[in-house]
């Protein structure tokens, strides 16, 4: 694997391998097994495998974990080459943003609702810099995880209005043995966050079985559901819950939709959580976005 640094010679080292695919798997780096999933399939579908470590401080607010967001590069290398990564472009801020950017990318409606309400900017920081990446790497394919959902939505959203030539592979949610979703941020939890924590995938999955068992009469019925059973913890403090069409996110209100996601974000002391649960019939593993 060889890491690299600037724009220019992953450009060049990347010339011989465009007769083959070229799968893409961004990341913010602090690898775990959610990312790792992402590389193991993007090498059964790819010839060669570009992973991108960058802690993007345009997706950040002011008042967010942009400096304390946690970083090893050394442990975060080992883990890519063990896992096939061709190439490790892990850029500096200057390298990414030489200059002031007057550009930026945004989506609209997908970014009004869930993390584009409560993080203001934070998906024009996102599409952005996937746009940057995106011309950078030119991948044919790119990897990403459905723990954020809202994020896959507003890529894909993207990638057709503007006609970029990758295909977008939403890649299902990776969880602790006790349902937990991995996500970097789960290091700053203390051990009794972490338990608490636990009621965010046991809710949404709670919800999904009276879903099929035909329990809820319409979609805000089953946000409520969600949101009484966080409540129970006394630590988690809720930024939000909804359920929306998916991947539109339009509320639904006293109706029931085709396709829905349930999706929260919950604050535990300063780490913010999210995790969310497909409601369409055929399983969240399945989750093609379309
Ligand atoms: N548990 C997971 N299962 C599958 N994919 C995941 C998981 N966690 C993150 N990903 C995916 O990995 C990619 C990079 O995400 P990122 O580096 O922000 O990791 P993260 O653990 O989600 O960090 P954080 O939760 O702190 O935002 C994204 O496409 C994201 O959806
Ligand atoms: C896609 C991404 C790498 C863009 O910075 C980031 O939002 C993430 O890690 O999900
Ligand atoms: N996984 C989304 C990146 C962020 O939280 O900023």
């Amino acid at each position: 694997m060889k890491i690299i640094e600037t724009v220019k010679e992953l450009r060049n080292e990347l010339k011989p391998h465009r007769q083959g695919t070229i799968g893409f798997v961004p990341t913010m780096g602090y690898l775990h097994q959610g990312h790792l999933s992402l590389v193991e399939r993007a090498k059964q579908e790819c010839d060669t495998v570009v992973m991108s470590i960058f802690v993007n401080p345009l997706q950040f607010g002011p008042n967010e974990d942009l400096d304390r967001y946690p970083r090893d590069l050394e442990r975060d290398a080992a883990l890519a080459e063990a896992a096939g990564v061709d190439y490790l472009f892990h850029p500096s801020v200057s390298e990414m943003y030489p200059t002031e950017i007057l550009t930026q990318v945004h989506v609209e409606k997908v970014t009004e609702r869930l993390c584009g309400a409560s993080r203001p900017g934070h998906f024009a920081g996102v599409t952005t810099v996937v746009t940057k990446l995106f011309h950078i790497v030119e991948p044919q394919r790119a990897y990403f995880g459905m723990k954020d959902a809202q994020q896959v939505a507003v890529i894909e959203q993207m990638v057709t209005d503007l006609h970029f030539p990758v295909t977008i592979v939403p890649c299902p949610t990776v969880r602790e043995a006790d349902g937990l979703a991995l996500s970097s941020r789960n290091v700053y939890l203390s051990p009794e966050e972490r338990e608490q924590a636990l009621i965010l995938n046991q809710s949404l999955r709670e919800a999904k079985e009276k879903w099929v068992q035909g329990c809820f009469s319409h979609a805000d019925e089953i946000t409520e559901y969600v949101r009484k059973r966080i409540q129970t913890k006394p630590l988690a403090d809720i930024d939000y819950v909804e359920t929306l069409s998916y991947p539109r996110l339009e509320p639904l209100g006293e109706r029931m939709g085709e396709r829905m996601i349930v999706a929260v974000a919950v604050r535990f002391g300063k780490t913010r959580l999210i995790d969310n649960v497909l409601l369409d019939g055929r399983g969240e593993e399945t989750c093609s976005v379309r």
